[in-house]
């Protein structure tokens, strides 16, 4: 079934239905052909954190996006209020601060008792919080009175990057979101100043973002924003570079340019960078770090600065102080790339494609007070910037997280 936007509410339940089968058939007959494991909650292999491949073919792609959609029309229609539950977030807070998961081994099938022990949590909140985020198939009762782990719960126990990303949902948004950042942390300082001064908080943090990080597609950044065209010895800033997932990724694959990771507080980062020992670091040091807040004056004149994931954090306003700060060492021809996330215009994408960064502006408006922007909206901050600014391209993919927006200067 197409996706006509708009239309798809308007839908009989059986259209909707059919809809599924036929994609579920399209995705079953590509995991057998494929030998590919099939979506399963059971705990007893290791579990599978990629449903599809992401190099699997468009059409596949397709297939489970309509899947997704079609489904979630489907339980919209027939269930009701019952699809989203803060009830749920808070069980995985209690799982998370009594740390549920790794307190018993996958081989395990231990009594609630036993569990109440291990965790510490008493038993009768342990059975009232498991036993629903079991109907989630978070943790089973395989039979009575006993608990044994899921697909999901595995993942959480020995994964400590799905961990940490679980752990910042259910113990940094959601407290965010329900009473905002600044009130459910008494604090007035913005996120990444305040984990600065939590360093458990913090590590979490990074690991959680660093999972995010494993999916970046280094192909698309690199075809899309003319990097590939440095200069030998040229010099690419990446500004908020954080724990330099991307320098380090493009280092590998760009040999002639040197890299410069600059974040407010990048010294953690670094070490961790040098104990990891990677291919790039110890070649010349090609990979180089400096502390630097990007609100103050840039200093370092470099060929490219690159921007991912910095300016969503940010209200309008500020962007462009962080845009400004840049002036004086911008020279003709200077290439700014912004790398982060851009609204689609309304009814252009399938609500699963739509939804990713619907929720990701919200989640801005949560953390930060800050939003996601359209290409338009993006354009008048640049403009507001500096009238020398040039939007040369802006690459959107809907498979990928960010849209790419390549500007010169001059
Ligand atoms: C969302 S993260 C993006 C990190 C990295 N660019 C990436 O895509 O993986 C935002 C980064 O901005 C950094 N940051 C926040 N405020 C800063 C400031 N005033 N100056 C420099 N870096 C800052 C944070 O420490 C964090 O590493």
């Amino acid at each position: 079934m197409p996706y006509i936007p708009g239309e798809l509410e308007l839908e009989p339940m059986l259209v909707l239905a059919n809809n599924i089968r036929d994609n579920v058939l399209t995705l079953n007959d590509f995991f057998a052909k494929n030998s590919h494991p099939i979506p399963t909650f059971s705990a007893k292999t290791a579990p599978n954190k990629t449903i599809i491949p992401p190099t699997s073919p468009g059409e596949i792609q397709d297939a489970r996006s309509a899947l997704i959609i079609a489904f979630h029309a489907f339980l919209c229609l027939v269930a009701n209020s019952q699809i989203l539950q803060a009830n749920d977030t808070f069980c995985m807070q209690v799982i998370h601060r009594y740390q549920i998961a790794q307190c018993f081994s996958p081989s395990e099938t231990i009594t609630f008792e036993e569990l109440s022990s291990r965790c510490g949590l008493n038993v009768i909140d342990l059975k009232r919080v498991l036993r629903l985020v079991m109907t989630r198939h978070v943790f089973a009762e395989p039979k009575a009175g006993f608990v044994a782990h899921t697909a999901a719960t595995r993942l959480l126990r020995d994964d400590d990057r799905i961990r940490a990303f679980s752990g910042i949902i259910a113990e940094e948004r959601f407290p965010a979101s329900a009473k905002g950042f600044s009130l459910a942390n008494d604090t007035e300082l913005g996120l990444y100043e305040e984990l600065q001064t939590h360093p458990a908080r913090e590590k979490r943090w990074n690991l959680a973002m660093s999972a995010m990080a494993a999916r970046i597609d280094f192909d698309f950044i690199l075809n899309n924003s003319a990097l590939s065209s440095l200069e030998p010895g040229s010099l690419f800033v990446d500004v908020g570079g954080g724990n330099g997932t991307i320098s380090i990724g493009l280092a590998e694959r760009l040999p002639h340019v040197h890299f410069l990771i600059q974040d407010a507080a990048p010294n953690a980062h670094a070490q961790s960078y040098s104990a990891k020992g990677t291919a790039s670091q110890g070649d010349d040091r090609r990979v180089t770090w400096q502390k630097h807040d990007f609100f103050t004056p840039q200093t370092v004149v470099g060929d490219t600065y690159y921007f991912r994931n910095i300016f969503h954090n940010w209200p309008d306003s500020q962007c462009v102080k962080i845009l400004q700060q840049h002036l004086p060492v911008l020279r003709p021809k200077t290439r700014i790339i912004i790398d982060d996330f851009a609204l689609h215009e309304p009814l252009t994408v399938p609500p699963f494609e739509e939804r990713k960064t619907r929720s990701m502006d919200v989640t801005m408006l949560v953390y930060f007070g800050s939003h996601e922007r359209t290409i338009a909206q993006w354009q008048g901050i640049l403009a507001e910037a500096d009238p020398r600014f040039t939007l040369e391209k802006v690459t959107q993919d809907p498979k990928q997280p960010n849209t790419i927006l390549q500007v010169v200067f001059g």
